[in-house]
């Protein structure tokens, strides 16, 4: 089994070095590892955020494991040459078009939560966002008005193949879990959203033990945060989905603790912590890596058939956080390796 491991920038490489720490521990027979530059760390390398063979790399394994991208020193560069085009290259190409985020309360952090611990506490959802359409890859430019201001424009667009597969993914995720789905979406205003909602209906039939329920997205934002505690599975758009996640990693105490796994239609993935580059942060040994290393234990069970090492991953993180381990973000002033150091030993 081949793990790519791709680090790319700021904070990405120190994250994904903890990870990594935590995979070779479990010695898990039959995996091995390559690495490839990356975001910023390759275009400056290579010209190109995502060169061929690192997308080569991506292609030929069964797994990989992402850190960040995003360099502030490319912020002036043409969109396509950008860091962020290389996870949304990564995205596209390899079809990985179902985001899943898992926002769980570790009773331990109940207290770090934005939110009053008993409102905290019962947080335990999932958020399914859609990765290969939406806003994000719809057509995009700079043009001019007839009176000659500059215009951005952003097509926004879904069909409904796109609806209907992230659709099933949902549904199939609730049932897995406590059988409710929210989709959330902007029906009142958006045409796309409207298709959304018509889709989702339909595919729900295919599904009769599951609760469906839908709400607009303003409203989810604000329930979010009101009662988290009513969620199980949300199934969402890319832009939408992007928002709601960061917001509900807060509620589960920070954003260095939720994972990600993106997903192809055969298991194939792509996992990363669902936070940026946090240049403010980078080169200091500040980050918390348990995103990532919780992210590693996703790989291990979706795409690499090792629940078994996922579990004990999951259960060390518990366990180091139940013993005081803390990184800035979550009040405490453990080094990144420290964080790190704290997992190795609960395993
Ligand atoms: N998937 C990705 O690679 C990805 C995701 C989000 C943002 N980005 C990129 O990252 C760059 C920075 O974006 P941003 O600042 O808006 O978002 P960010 O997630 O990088 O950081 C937001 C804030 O959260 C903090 N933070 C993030 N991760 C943390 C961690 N593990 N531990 C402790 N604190 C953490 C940062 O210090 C910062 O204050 C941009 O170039 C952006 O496009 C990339
Ligand atoms: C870096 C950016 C393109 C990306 C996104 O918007 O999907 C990030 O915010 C994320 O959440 O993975
Ligand atoms: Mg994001």
């Amino acid at each position: 089994m081949l793990v790519a491991i791709l680090p790319g920038d700021g904070i990405g490489p120190e994250v994904t070095a903890q990870a990594r720490r935590v995979l070779d521990a479990l010695a898990v027979p039959g995996m091995t590892y390559e690495s490839a530059l990356v975001g910023g760390a390759a275009y400056h390398a290579t010209g190109h955020p995502l060169p061929p063979e690192t997308l080569d790399l991506a292609k030929r394994a069964d797994a990989i494991l992402f850190g960040a991208v995003g360099d502030p020193t490319c912020d002036s560069l043409e969109r396509a040459l950008r860091p962020e085009q290389a996870i949304l290259g990564l995205r596209k190409e390899l079809t990985l078009f179902s985001n899943l985020r898992p926002a769980k309360m570790f009773p331990e952090l109940a207290d770090d939560s934005t939110l009053r611990r008993e409102i905290a506490e019962a947080i335990d959802l999932l958020i399914v966002r859609e990765l290969n359409g939406d806003v994000y890859f719809g057509e995009k430019g700079m043009r001019r008005t007839a009176d000659g201001l500059r215009e951005g424009y952003d097509i926004m667009s879904y069909n409904e193949a796109e609806v209907r597969r992230i659709a099933h993914s949902a549904f199939k995720a609730a049932q897995a879990r406590r059988g409710k789905l929210c989709s959330v979406d902007k029906a009142n205003v958006l045409e796309t959203s409207q298709l959304w909602r018509d889709v989702v209906i339909e595919v729900a039939a295919d599904y009769p033990d599951v609760a469906l329920s839908h709400m607009y997205v303003d409203n989810a934002a604000m329930q979010l945060v009101r009662n988290p505690g009513q969620f199980d599975v949300i199934v969402t758009g890319n832009l939408f989905g992007d928002i709601l996640s960061d917001q509900a990693s807060m509620c589960v105490g920070s954003i260095g603790m939720l994972a990600s796994a993106s997903l192809d239609a055969n298991g194939k993935g792509l996992y990363e912590p669902i936070h940026g580059s946090a240049p403010d942060i980078a080169g200091q040994s500040k980050a918390n890596p348990l995103a990532t290393i919780l992210s590693a234990a996703m790989m291990l069970r979706f795409s690499l058939g090792q629940a078994e090492a996922a579990d004990r991953i999951e259960a060390a993180v518990a366990k180091a956080l139940a013993g005081g381990a803390r990184t800035a973000d979550l009040g405490g002033s453990l080094s990144t390796s420290a964080m790190g150091d704290a997992v190795l030993a609960a395993l």
